[in-house]
């Protein structure tokens, strides 16, 4: 294996009686896609959520690089390069799409969202151009004088996939990218993603769509019921026997 940017360690998580993650261990290589799939229900948000700080593990350790993310906030955990696409899109559905995804260049720049924008306008200049470039990546530059809340589900997705991809994070958590869209937009953010993919950005994605999953992952990992049941290429997981079993009793992927 190359370099490990993720390393999980043993986690467990429990919501009261509920054993929601069972001794999850993951190693993610950079500039890796690593997809996560299992049924409903499996604890897929839950072990994102535990990346990004959202929740704290009952047991087990998270290591970005060198750095132990297990305990840290979300904005810290943020501000050491983990950023996330959420499956409802988080936005400011009140300014531009260019405003929107300029937002997160400066909080980068200047530490937090709160007072990023109201800062030193040193820099604006080439954090607008920047966006501008991601806008036309994600294929929304001819929209980036529109309000966010005006805009489609679909485009909404690709926004904050701008937002995040502005933040050239370390280590980039999509959940659910693809949910909700038409095949036409699934199709297109899978282009997207692909192109993304070429830059080197490590990427975890959940992902019910096997289509999407199996055009972009470079290995799977399976949850089910809390424990990781499989772990490998695409070709693997697809004709391993324990994988079908978990998804409908025994359907192939
Ligand atoms: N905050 C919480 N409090 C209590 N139980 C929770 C909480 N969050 C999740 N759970 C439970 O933990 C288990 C795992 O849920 P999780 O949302 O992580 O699954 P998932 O694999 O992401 O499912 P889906 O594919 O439906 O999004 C479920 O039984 C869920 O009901």
């Amino acid at each position: 294996m190359g370099n490990v940017i993720l390393d999980v360690t043993d986690v467990n998580k429990h919501f009261g009686g509920l054993q929601a993650l069972t001794d999850i261990n993951l190693r993610v290589e950079e500039g890796t896609v690593h997809a996560i799939i299992g049924p409903n229900g499996a604890g897929k948000s839950t072990f994102l959520n535990v990346i990004v700080g959202r929740l704290t593990p009952s047991r087990g350790r998270v290591l970005l690089g060198d750095q132990v993310l297990t305990g840290k906030q979300p904005h810290e955990i943020n501000q050491l390069g983990v950023a996330r696409v959420f499956q409802t899109p988080e936005i400011f559905p009140d300014l531009s799409l260019l405003q929107n995804v300029m937002i997160p260049a400066f909080a980068k720049r200047d530490g937090q969202y709160e007072c990023g924008i109201f800062k030193s306008l040193f820099g604006e200049r080439k954090i607008r151009e920047e966006a501008e470039h991601i806008l036309e990546d994600v294929g929304l530059i001819a929209d980036r004088d529109k309000i966010a809340g005006s805009m489609s589900r679909g485009d909404k997705r690709r926004l904050e996939l701008a937002m995040c991809l502005i933040q050239n994070p370390k280590l980039f958590l999509l959940d659910e990218p693809t949910a909700g869209m038409s095949r036409h937009d699934t199709n297109r953010t899978i282009e997207l993603l692909q192109r993304i993919k070429q830059r080197g950005m490590t990427k975890i994605i959940i992902e019910h769509d096997m289509h999407v999953v199996f055009s972009l992952a470079d290995r799977i990992s399976v949850l089910a019921q809390g424990a990781i049941i499989a772990e490998g290429t695409p070709e693997e997981v697809r004709n391993n026997p324990k994988v079908k079993e978990a998804y409908l009793g025994g359907e192939s992927l």
